[in-house]
């Protein structure tokens, strides 16, 4: 016998032994009582079925049936997770659209820490990339890491968002209480900036269409509402706007009990005192005020609470208008009053909604023409024709000729509630009336601050017996004083953002946590790993140049967009005074805000430069801080470059492109402004049927590149910074390659080139098919297809069809109770509406509804008392959970992919993280189940049966057919 037939019997017999069939047919008689003795005398063996051995024991299977079987992993077809996934740029690692192409198992890496994050799945795509759930093997957990599309205004953009929530986290809610993301790490991975955030669950749009389009429980909505007012009085107290407040930027924290909402996305906030742009918020979550072009504040967050408020409870949105003007007149017609006066005045828009009746040279802040006569009237639809030489899109009427009141009044009660249930769901209603009255109310002096709301009986559920009198606002606490920093109109995202084109270029690959934040012993020590690293990397879109300090403001990030060929060597990006420093975190690294290897103090950047221009620039100059002013203002943070607000003389360059969506609520199709656009977002994920769409979108490619307007609203002694034609003689700028002409987009084959310019693409106006359809009906029978953004027939059919998943869904949906959702109606078509003309007979259909009363709230934010504010929180333990094996498919809807179980870390700490560490819980132990998500954990809307909230994905989730397809 030779070797190889020796081996060959051995692994036979080795095989044999591990499995082999049993003998079941025929075996010796046992009565039951013996066999009850005899299994307790045994040891319980887990027996394996035979499914599970030969699926998760395939490859033992094989080898069984082949002993030459051999596995190898790199044979494994790819699973590609992006659309389209052909490679055309960035040497074969991008897409068309910019998007690093994604396979199951890719293995995202921070360069410095060697952290590698595996992709597991897509949880949604945005504006601004794709957003992964990545595996940690570190830690053993789940994150979600958002992988910018490879353009430097996107990366530029995110690192706004990195900036704004490292600062909320670290400096103002270091201990996780205040319902806001945590961001975890960022790095760049092939040119494409990575952002690491807690892994979270469901947004409360898909919630919503989980839940067929009804309005979810109001102990549900009271609870949510609370828990965002949080959220955003500690923006309020940070002075920042999130600009894009809507259902989608609002998620489920996975596992927590009881159920726990964050605000995601701050890729669109900006600083109160900075507010550049004027075409921000999502259309439907858009405030008069920016809708009008009038100065903004965090109100207008406040307004699209509102809204969100009313649709959690509706199921639809309170204002869908398919166009602004079709929004402001929804506005008008539901709120019953218009905009005040003053704000009609001042605001850059007004003559495109509204003409002058009266005069207006009385007019004073807040107050009304004589006689309480309006002097303004809103154009009716051939006015606006008329004026606009185009005809206004207008959607569909669901609340037709209803006031906000009647609205809500009348939406159907669940159906077969006890009388006395609708008497006290009844009176929650008139306080849900109210509240909402005070958050769109179109005074934004008048609109409740996130405080006010707060203490509203809505809110905090004591009875509501008369109409609201909100208390006065208390003063603003500030964590820190503030810094007043020059504002410079030469300033783009970088400024925005303070951050520093310049101090990229001494990118060290990895991004330093650049951290000089003093407030709190339990802030984490800056990254240790940081110090004394002096090997420069290139930021993947800025290029390393030796550094000149030149004109520069100060050391700490800097401003100048990338796109503004001058390249201004200004900077900013920290504040503080001499007790506490503050700074933005810049990933472009040592410039923005680094320790000074050496000192025991935190220096204004770790660049040499840096620091030598703090000392040059002592009167303002050097910082972008002015020292006469002993307090230092927050950074002005940008918004989005989404948010352009055009020079008209400025070429127009349209974001989005026909037939094509953001990804999110019907409302992204405005656009908003972003030249980075909707249009990035526009692919093959983001059909959308029927909507309306504003069709102009017209934004500005060159807007950062000749963005302008701000006045200087800072220190005198910084003003003179201010001025374009100093800071455009910034040295390091000669030599920089920040423009948009000079940045190259690495192409895959041919080799040409894309400046990035060159990428944007008219926007084509869409017009609603359905848009203009009539409901006679005052609560019309709301069709997803009319609004819901990946609503098409198609969908319908495979709903219609797909019994088994309806079924699920409906199961689902009334096993959370959500709302009131009749079971037998399936999935769909809902929120059918009955007569509204009477209350006993308006019955929302479907299912057990929570009563208000009733609700088992419990306490998720009785802790949690807005005005623990900034510095006050008490400690508790944090409460990061690992994510549970779902994801969060966006209203792109996510195919049902594969959902991975997680465990916990095995322990290990997160020390090379730079933004924040995960909390102890976070890395403790056993594997997660999958069950026990937010949603089964024993809320008030109720038992979930066995489905978490992602395993049943809305139709529109399983619409997508080219998803996840094998290579
Ligand atoms: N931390 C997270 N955990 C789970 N899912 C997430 C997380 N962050 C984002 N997502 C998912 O990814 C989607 C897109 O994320 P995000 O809104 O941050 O991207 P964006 O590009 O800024 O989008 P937008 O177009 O709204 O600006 C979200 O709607 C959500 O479904």
């Amino acid at each position: 016998m030779d070797e190889a037939t020796t081996n060959e019997a051995q692994e036979l017999e080795a095989s044999s032994i591990r499995w082999r069939p049993k003998q079941m047919a025929f075996r010796t008689f046992v009565s039951k009582s013996e066999a009850a003795d005899k299994a307790q005398a045994l040891r319980v063996v887990v027996k394996r079925p035979l499914v599970t051995k030969l699926t998760k024991g395939l490859v033992e299977t094989y080898q069984i049936c082949n002993p030459q079987f051999k596995y190898s992993e790199e044979l494994n077809p790819k699973r590609y997770l992006t659309t389209p996934s052909t490679g055309v740029l960035n040497d074969g690692y991008d897409n068309v659209n910019s998007d690093l192409i994604l396979t199951v198992n890719y293995s995202l890496v921070n360069q410095e820490t060697q952290r590698r994050y595996i992709v597991k799945d897509v949880l949604g795509h945005g504006t601004f990339g794709q957003v992964a759930k990545c595996w940690v093997p570190d830690t053993s957990c789940f994150v979600a890491v958002k992988i910018i599309k490879n353009q430097p205004a996107y990366y530029q953009q995110a690192l706004v968002e990195v900036s704004i929530l490292t600062t909320l986290n670290r400096k103002y809610d270091p201990e996780d209480k205040h319902h806001i993301v945590r961001i975890y790490d960022y790095f760049v991975h092939q040119r494409h900036l990575c952002i690491c955030f807690e892994l979270l669950d469901t947004n409360l749009y898909e919630l919503i269409k989980i839940n067929q389009f009804r309005g979810l429980s109001l102990s549900i909505v009271q609870m949510f509402s609370k828990q965002i007012l949080h959220g955003l009085a500690l923006l309020k107290d940070a002075g920042i706007i999130h600009c894009d407040l809507k259902p989608e930027n609002i998620l489920l924290c996975t596992s927590v009990k009881p159920a726990e909402v964050k605000i995601i996305d701050f890729g669109s906030a900006c600083m109160e005192d900075r507010t550049v742009y004027s075409y921000i918020q999502s259309r439907y979550y858009r405030s008069p005020e920016v809708l009008l072009g009038y100065q903004y504040t965090t109100a207008i967050d406040m307004w699209s609470l509102g809204c969100i408020v009313a649709e959690l409870f509706l199921g639809l949105p309170l204002f869908p208008g398919a166009s602004e003007f079709d929004l402001l007149r929804r506005m008008i017609e539901i709120l019953g009053g218009q905009p005040p006066d003053y704000v009609l005045k001042e605001a850059k828009n007004t003559s495109k909604f509204f003409k002058c009746i009266r005069s207006v040279h009385n007019i004073d802040n807040g107050e009304i023409c004589s006689g309480g006569r309006n002097a303004y009237q809103a154009l009716s639809v051939e006015e606006y024709e008329a004026r606009e030489m185009k005809k206004p899109s207008i959607g569909k009427e669901y609340f037709h000729h209803m006031n906000l009141e009647a609205i809500v009044k009348n939406y159907p009660y669940r159906k077969n509630l006890p009388p006395e249930d609708v008497i006290k769901e009844s009176r929650i209603r008139l306080a849900l009336i109210d509240f909402l009255r005070g958050l769109v109310e179109f005074d934004p002096a008048k609109r409740w601050s996130p405080f006010q709301a707060s203490k509203h009986p809505f809110v905090t559920g004591e009875p509501f017996t008369c109409p609201y009198k909100p208390p006065s606002e208390t003063p603003r606490m500030p964590v820190a004083q503030n810094a007043k920093v020059d504002h410079h109109p030469g300033g783009g995202h970088w400024f925005a953002a303070g951050l520093s084109p310049n101090v990229s270029s001494q990118f060290f690959c990895s991004c330093h946590i650049l951290v000089l934040e003093f407030v709190s012993p339990t802030n984490l020590p800056l990254t240790p790993s940081v110090p004394g690293r002096t090997r420069p990397h290139n930021s993947p879109h800025f290029q390393v140049f030796s550094y000149a300090h030149g004109n520069s403001y100060g050391s700490v990030g800097s401003h100048g967009s990338y796109n503004d060929g001058i390249g201004h060597g200004s900077s900013y990006g920290s504040y503080g005074d001499s007790n506490h420093m503050f700074a933005y975190y810049s990933p472009v690294a040592p410039s923005g805000m680094n320790m000074h290897p050496q000192a025991s103090m935190s220096m204004l950047g770790t660049s040499p430069d840096a620091r030598r221009r703090f000392m040059h620039y002592s009167h303002g100059n050097g910082l972008g801080i002015s020292p006469s002013a002993g307090n230092f203002a927050a950074l002005p943070l940008g918004t989005s470059p989404s948010q352009f607000t055009p020079p008209s003389s400025y070429s127009q360059v349209s974001a989005g492109s026909p037939g094509h969506y953001g990804p999110t609520s019907p409302a992204r199709n405005s656009c908003h402004g972003s030249p980075l656009g909707k249009l990035a977002a526009a692919t093959q994920f983001n059909r959308r049927k029927s909507l309306g769409y504003p069709g102009s979108c017209q934004v500005q490619e060159g807007s950062s590149l000749h963005w302008q307007g701000q006045i200087n609203d800072g220190m005198s002694s910084s003003q003179g910074e201010g001025n374009p034609s100093v800071i455009g003689t910034s040295t390091s700028h000669q030599h920089s390659n920040f423009s948009s002409g000079s940045w190259m987009q690495q192409q895959g084959g041919d080799g040409s080139i894309h400046n990035i310019s060159g990428s944007f693409k008219p926007c084509t106006s869409i017009q609603s098919g359905r848009s203009c359809d009539k409901f006679e009906a005052s609560l019309s029978v709301p069709d997803p297809g009319d609004w819901d953004p990946n609503y098409s027939d198609e969908l319908l059919l495979q709903e219609e069809d797909g019994s088994d998943v309806g079924s699920m869904s409906t199961e689902f949906s009334k096993s959370m109770h959500l709302s009131s959702g009749d079971p037998s109606v399936g999935l769909g078509r809902s929120n059918r509406v009955s007569n509204p003309g009477s209350n006993s007979s308006i019955q929302r259909q479907n299912g057990p509804m929570q009563g208000f009363p009733h609700a088992e709230i419990g306490s998720p934010t009785s802790a949690h008392d807005l005005h623990a504010g900034c510095g006050h929180v008490t400690s508790k333990p944090s409460h990061f959970i690992p994510h549970i094996s779902q994801s969060s498919p966006s209203r792109l809807g996510q195919p049902p992919l594969n959902r991975f179980n997680h465990g916990r870390s095995s322990g290990r700490e997160w020390n090379h993280i730079k933004v924040q560490h995960p909390p102890a819980s976070f890395v403790s132990g056993e594997p997660h189940s999958p069950r026990k998500t937010s949603l089964n954990n024993g809320m008030p809307w109720g038992r979930r049966g066995n489905y978490p909230v992602t395993t049943i994905l809305p139709a529109a989730s399983r619409g997508r057919k080219d998803y996840g397809r094998i290579a």
